[in-house]
């Protein structure tokens, strides 16, 4: 897919903007605190309805605004698509072509990005809950049916840990209540846990090949599914569902005790393995940011297998940190088949002889001049 046209009002720190110019490789220069990361933010809230840096979308609105819009047309392969998200303090709302859609889940998929930013070294260094949502996102984006059993999980997850909270040394009738829940999380929690793992199975393949590649093949990455039950490798549901449902009545008490469910894909996680060491706990800072760069890129991949299209690529402040093997690794991948946004503060700190079909945009204060192909 390929992003045609993109327009932006009262977003962040850009009041009006429309940009039509567009090449295969778009690079975004400026200092510091432009609006460089605002705008492949916006690229990335239009994908997903949601920031990758903030859980509050009133941060996006401009200061002193209600409101703000984010448009595009994205030409993809059965014709052009027009994607609207409006922004408000009190909730959001997408059109596509110019129909409302009823729920956010009927848009997101319309566009799809793959962002690649210094803080996904979290991916690989940070706490669980971190790579959860790397997981949720990205497999919410390829099959939107996960994020409705993911609400549907959180909410019944919600209402469970009140009950459990309330439950010390209450009666017979809290046993009743915690099984209906028992039974109304499983159910929903199954459906994740089966979708992650087969997100991990596929993200692995392409991410060993990448990985081997980005580092000369002296590095063979692995990952691995931490479920909070059972094997890794079980995708089956039946057996997952009756595997819930035990380790749910074998916690029980514990439960009771501490006031919160203990089991469950909210409590999973991902570990990564560079030559089988745990990249986590024994990877370099070099190696750690080279398996998150894998990953990313094995995303890519895997989006087209799932969707038939290469979704867009958008590079935040991070080629400047590569090493010029692992930049021109990253421009070889791309180039030719993903249409590409990078940010940088200045065009020499990049690769640019790499570049094919670049168009160079330059952005200042919240203004942004450019588009000539270079
Ligand atoms: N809601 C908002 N309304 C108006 N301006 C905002 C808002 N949120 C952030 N800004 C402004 O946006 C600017 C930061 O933009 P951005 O994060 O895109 O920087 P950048 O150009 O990527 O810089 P760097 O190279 O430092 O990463 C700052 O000047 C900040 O004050």
């Amino acid at each position: 897919m390929y992003v045609n046209q993109l327009s932006l009002q009262h977003y962040r720190n850009y009041d009006t903007l429309s940009l039509n110019s567009f090449g295969a490789v778009n690079l975004i220069i400026g200092r510091n605190a432009q609006g460089k990361t605002n705008l492949l933010e916006a690229l990335f809230v239009l994908a997903l309805t949601k920031s990758h840096r903030t859980g509050k979308d009133k941060e996006l609105l401009s200061f002193g605004s209600d409101h703000a819009v984010v448009e595009a047309e994205v030409e993809k392969k059965y014709g052009a698509v027009r994607l609207e998200l409006r922004l408000t303090s009190q909730g959001k709302k997408a059109k596509l072509n110019g129909l409302e859609q009823r729920k956010l889940s009927d848009f997101i998929g319309a566009l799809n990005v793959v962002m690649f930013a210094p803080e996904d070294l979290e991916i690989v260094k940070g706490t669980p809950g971190v790579r959860r949502r790397f997981l949720d996102m990205e497999i919410g984006q390829v099959q939107p049916g996960y994020l409705y059993h993911l609400q549907q999980y959180q909410k019944i997850l919600v209402q469970r840990n009140n009950l459990l909270k309330q439950a010390w040394g209450a009666g017979p009738e809290l046993s009743t209540m915690l099984e209906i829940w028992n039974e109304q999380l499983a159910e929903h929690g199954v459906k994740i846990i089966k979708k992650r793992k087969q997100f991990i199975r596929k993200l692995q393949k392409w991410a060993e090949q990448i990985h081997e590649g980005i580092t000369g093949g002296g590095e063979k990455l692995k990952l691995s599914y931490l479920p909070s039950f059972g094997e890794a490798e079980e995708e089956d549901e039946a057996v997952l569902l009756q595997q819930f449902m035990i380790k749910l009545s074998q916690v029980k008490d514990q439960e009771i005790r501490r006031g919160m469910t203990l089991c469950g894909p909210h409590r999973d996680d991902v570990s990564f393995y560079i030559n089988g060491n745990e990249a986590q706990v024994y990877g370099s800072q070099g190696q750690q940011r080279t398996t998150a760069l894998s990953l990313k890129l094995a995303e890519i991949e895997l989006i087209h297998e799932e969707i038939g299209e290469y979704p867009i690529l958008l590079l935040d402040d991070v080629l400047s940190e590569l090493d010029p093997y692992r930049q021109t690794q990253l421009i070889e991948t791309f180039q030719s088949k993903v249409q590409t946004f990078i940010t940088a503060t200045g065009i020499e700190s990049i690769n640019a002889s790499r570049l094919r079909d670049a168009s160079i945009f330059h952005v200042q204060d919240g203004q942004v001049q450019g588009g000539a192909k270079e």
